[in-house]
């Protein structure tokens, strides 16, 4: 799959590049970043799925990863979070459904499914993107990500443990299912509320736990978004009760913003480092 590179800059003694291609599971174009840490590689790869409103370029520009992720000889990957372009649906009155809101789902609802399959976009299509364009590892891979990008982080890894090596997240929808965000998302996107499960990670944790591999969640005391939208405690106790090794660390005064991310980015690259070692 051919790609075309619309910024490149060196940083670190790496370098972080934007890059732009045509998706088939999207329909259309799709842009993400990535930092290739100094090196020939193959480079290990961390994906970070980004948040409500996000695109490539929040985390690249304001979660400051770049001289860790060139130390530690990581790969970190920055996809969009939904399709994009002038015939993509969209509810431009809302910031939480549609453009910059894809969840990390496959659409099977109309209009919807036509572009918003951003699940099989993260699992199958950018890695190969990635592997047919850089030197990346595929072999080793780890998934992160922050708020809707926390809750796809946890859906991806979980549903694909041999395919990502460990799961960490930022202030993540955990109880899709359970919270406004979520159900009007799963609500719009998926036909039948049967669908839902398969993308909350407190239901899929019972049958996916992974016992030797524990889960990293950095969570905000002080974020808005707390109780309405997050509620990390429910997917504490359904780790719990699934025997899912869970650190839950919960931060006073942190709120949902970049400045909470930037503080304990580097704890979470060094955290995936170690499992993608060898
Ligand atoms: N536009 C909204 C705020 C949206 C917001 O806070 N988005 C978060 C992710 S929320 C969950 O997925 C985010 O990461 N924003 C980007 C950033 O750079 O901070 C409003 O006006 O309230």
């Amino acid at each position: 799959m051919s790609i075309n590179i619309v910024s490149d800059w060196k940083s670190f003694g790496g370098r972080q590049q934007v890059v732009e291609h045509e998706s088939k599971a999207c329909g259309g174009t799709m842009k993400f970043g990535i930092f290739l840490p100094p090196g020939d590689g193959p480079h290990p790869v961390l994906y970070f799925l980004s948040g409500l409103t996000c695109s490539w370029q929040n985390v690249t520009e304001k979660g400051g990863f770049q001289r860790l992720a060139a130390e530690l000889g990581v790969a970190v990957v920055a996809p969009d979070t939904s399709p994009r372009g002038e015939d993509v649906h969209d509810t431009p009155d809302r910031w939480d459904l549609g453009k910059g809101a894809g969840f990390y789902v496959n659409a099977t609802a109309e209009p919807w499914s036509k572009h918003y399959q951003m699940y099989d976009y993260i699992v199958e299509e950018l890695p190969q993107v990635l592997a047919d364009n850089f030197p990346v590892d595929l072999s080793r891979q780890s998934i992160t990500g922050h708020s809707m990008g926390g809750l796809g982080a946890l859906v991806i890894g979980l549903r694909n443990p041999e395919q990502y090596r460990a799961i960490s997240a930022f202030s993540p929808i955990v109880a899709p299912s359970e919270v406004q965000w979520g159900q009007d998302a799963l609500g719009a996107y998926l036909q039948s509320e049967d669908e839902w499960a398969a993308y909350d990670p407190t239901k899929l944790v019972a049958k996916y736990a992974q016992k030797d591999r524990e889960i990293l969640i950095d969570q905000g005391k002080a974020d808005n978004f707390l109780e309405p939208q997050l509620r990390p405690q429910r997917f504490a106790d359904a780790c719990k009760a699934a025997g899912q090794p869970l650190n839950l660390r919960l931060h006073e005064g942190y709120d949902h913003s970049y400045y909470f991310i930037s503080t304990f980015l580097g704890e979470h690259l060094e955290f995936h480092a170690r499992a993608l070692r060898g």
